[in-house]
């Protein structure tokens, strides 16, 4: 007689992937075992490890309904949603928006499909709501089925799912817990190997030991090559489906298709397509996306695969500063973010590169043993995303205090971790920085109305500042710029123009298709000085960092099309032109261009011409060449250009330049 079935169910979050995934590894031995004996069958194989009592694995990907929204899902327009709409808490803003619904529908329904390609019948349930609605209904559903003896007609094994960082993913998961425990059901969270260095392979045994500066935490590590452990293989074969699997709860329902599920998260969302924008940005004739890539484990692998073979991840170090194109850096943060790959399998796959195995064979680098200049600087990178998940587990909800994480790096807090500041403490302190914010006056006793105003103009793209406003465009049409534009733009706002960081990281977590919540709330507020940033913050100077990084204007015109006849070369002779670092001023900053130039452009009257938010002090001198180059009021010893437009700050610093600096991540 056949055993009853016992089934696990995997809750997937920011793991949703086949391959490296410590959860289907774990089970697949049930599939092998059972296989070997008989096809289908509901034998209950342990396989020597004792939470492997089970016959049945249900994999269920949840849009939760804390940060997206989910009301487009309702089975009936009559119906209202349950839950409060996923909307940012400073600045009221969409939690999720347009771009990564569509990239996480995209990774969620590529990873069904795969599983179902395993031929062995696994597959994928989408559902949506809080994880611990879902939870609770499944397992009360299944309480429910009972036979004629009044037995349920399943056994529930356990529920399983990967742990996450940030405070609100930690709590779905204690209350996940709970629900599950009231029910007698073994609860489980696994850690998802999804970082560089493993859960178990960090430098130290409690978190209060993070160090509060990256380089230090980076040098306990080198040499990073030899840190990450080997990626799991991905399985062929895992446990069936349940035959009955209990619906998604009422009021809402799941379309069946990939295209319907984009449908229903994007409903609420295009209700309002300006979001709030009195002049959202409109796409750019002939401009195309920088990370035009589809959700999902296999076009992450492809482009992994791609990234190999066409030599752009041994030219990252040079390449990394660029604005436009596919190939200036390696564009698998979304990937990464949601779990569509895991840092190790990009380890893995630059060493066998390095080994002189697979793709990439005859280009620099292959085969020479070790890593080169561009290897080493990703494995770099991706020690910073594990740096700031870590800060997330030490800081907990301090990340996304006004004050940031800051004070406790302050050099009076530095050497204890912050243990000393009580929660209630820290949250009642008022602001180190004079905020203007968009829903009360600040400090300053500034308008709220008029911060509003400032901030669509900057979300627009309208603030007169062409590579803030390139950037910007860019992020809200594609979901994607680049880690140079980020730290402008970031520091703009922040630096600049003085509103709240948060409600810059609440935009940023709205837009982004690679939105993760510890690189994201991590980055700005480093940059916004209330971080863990040794240097107390940077202001950037978006003309120079344009100089440096868009020094033929490509960028800027590409997104900014009101510019792109800005004429930026001058005659040098017969056929010769070049580019005159002066007229380069007018198109960083179109307020510069004279009276005629913007008239004749059509540029008189906009309002980011004429009342940019803005002026940037800079000047280039008469010669254009680079020593003419002046910062007023800062002196010429900040220019740090470095020659060419691809230019990379990025090098391995000396010790002094490194203890002043911090390793800031892209300088
Ligand atoms: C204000 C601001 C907000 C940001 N928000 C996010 C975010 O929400 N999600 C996110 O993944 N990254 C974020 N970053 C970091 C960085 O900008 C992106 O990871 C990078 O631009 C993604 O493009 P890429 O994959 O081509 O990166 P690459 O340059 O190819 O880097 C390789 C990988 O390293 C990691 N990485 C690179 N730089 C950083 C960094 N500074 N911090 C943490 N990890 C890094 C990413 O996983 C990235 O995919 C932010 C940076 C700033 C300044």
């Amino acid at each position: 007689m056949a055993t009853k079935p016992r089934i696990i169910v995997y809750i997937l979050r920011r793991d949703v992937r086949l391959s490296d995934n410590p959860i289907f590894h774990h089970v697949s031995p049930v599939a092998c075992k059972r296989d070997s004996k008989t096809e289908l069958s509901h034998d209950s194989i342990s396989n020597g490890k004792p939470d492997l009592n089970i016959t049945h694995l249900l994999p269920i990907y949840v849009f939760p309904a804390n940060s997206i929204e989910v009301s487009g899902f309702l089975s009936h327009e009559a119906q209202r949603s349950p839950y409060p709409e996923a909307r940012s808490k400073v600045a009221g803003i969409w939690r999720t928006g347009p771009h990564r619904a569509k990239f996480l529908a995209e990774g969620a329904w590529n990873l069904k499909e795969n599983l179902e390609q395993l031929g062995c019948g696994s597959g994928l349930e989408i559902r949506v709501g809080y994880i611990n609605h879902v939870v609770e209904h499944i397992l009360d559903w299944y309480n429910s089925d009972r036979d004629e003896n009044g037995d349920t007609k399943v056994d529930i094994a356990g529920v399983w799912m990967t742990g996450e960082e940030g405070s609100e993913e930690k709590a779905d998961e204690r209350k996940t817990r709970a629900i599950t425990e009231e029910r007698g059901v073994t609860f489980k969270i696994w850690d998802d190997e999804k970082y560089f260095v493993d859960e178990s392979d960090v430098p130290f045994d409690n978190i209060s030991d993070l160090p509060n500066i990256y380089t230090q935490y980076r040098k306990s590590l080198e040499p990073l090559r030899k840190r990450p452990r080997r990626a799991l293989p991905s399985p062929s074969r895992l446990p069936l489906l349940p035959s009955v699997i209990p619906p998604q709860q009422e009021p809402f329902e799941i379309p069946t298709t990939l295209a319907g599920i984009k449908d229903c998260l994007l409903a609420p969302l295009n209700q309002d397509p300006t979001f709030g924008l009195p002049a959202p940005p409109v796409w750019p004739a002939g401009t195309q996306s920088a990370h035009p890539y589809s959700g999902g484990e296999t076009y992450a692998l492809q482009r992994l695969s791609h990234l190999i073979s066409s030599g752009a991840m041994s030219s990252y170090k040079a390449t990394r500063n660029g604005l436009l194109g596919l190939d200036f850096s390696t564009k698998l943060s979304a990937y990464l973010a949601q779990g569509h790959i895991t840092a190790r399998q990009i380890h893995w796959a630059m060493f066998e590169f390095e080994e002189g195995r697979g793709g990439g064979e005859g280009l620099t680098g292959y085969g020479t043993g070790k890593e080169n200049d561009g290897t080493y600087a990703v494995r770099f990178e991706l020690v910073w995303r594990d740096y700031m998940r870590l800060c997330s587990r030490k800081f907990g909800s301090k990340m996304f205090h006004s004050n940031g994480i800051g004070v406790v790096c302050r050099p009076d807090n530095i050497d204890n971790g912050g243990k000393d500041l009580a929660r209630s403490h820290y949250e009642q302190q008022p602001s180190r920085k004079r905020w203007k914010y968009l829903h009360k006056s600040g400090a300053g006793g500034d308008d709220p109305a008029k911060n509003r105003e400032m901030f669509n103009r900057f979300g627009s793209g309208r603030t007169g500042i062409g590579l803030i406003d390139a950037s910007n465009r860019e992020i809200f049409l594609t979901g994607y710029t680049s880690n140079r534009a980020r730290q402008n733009v970031a520091s703009f706002l922040t630096a600049h123009i003085g509103i709240d960081w948060r409600v810059g990281a609440e935009w940023y977590e709205f837009l982004l298709t690679d939105y993760d919540v510890s690189s994201n709330w991590g980055n700005w507020q480093y940059i916004a000085g209330v971080g863990n940033d040794p240097r107390d913050g940077r202001k950037f100077n978006p003309v120079k960092q344009a100089l440096d990084y868009d020094r033929q204007g490509e960028y800027i015109k590409a997104w900014v099309p009101e510019l792109r006849n800005v004429r930026l070369t001058k005659s040098m002779g017969p056929n010769k032109e070049e580019i005159d670092e002066n007229r380069l001023m007018g198109l960083y900053q179109a307020w510069r261009l004279e009276r005629w130039e913007r008239d004749s452009l059509g540029l008189s009257g906009l309002d980011w011409v004429e009342h940019p938010l803005t002026k940037i002090e800079f000047s280039v001198g008469r010669g254009g060449s680079r020593a003419n180059v002046n910062v007023k009021g800062r002196g010429r010893g900040n220019w740090r250009g470095q020659g060419s437009t691809r230019g990379r700050g990025f090098r391995r610093l000396g010790e002094e330049e490194k203890a002043n600096r911090g390793d800031f991540p892209s300088q």
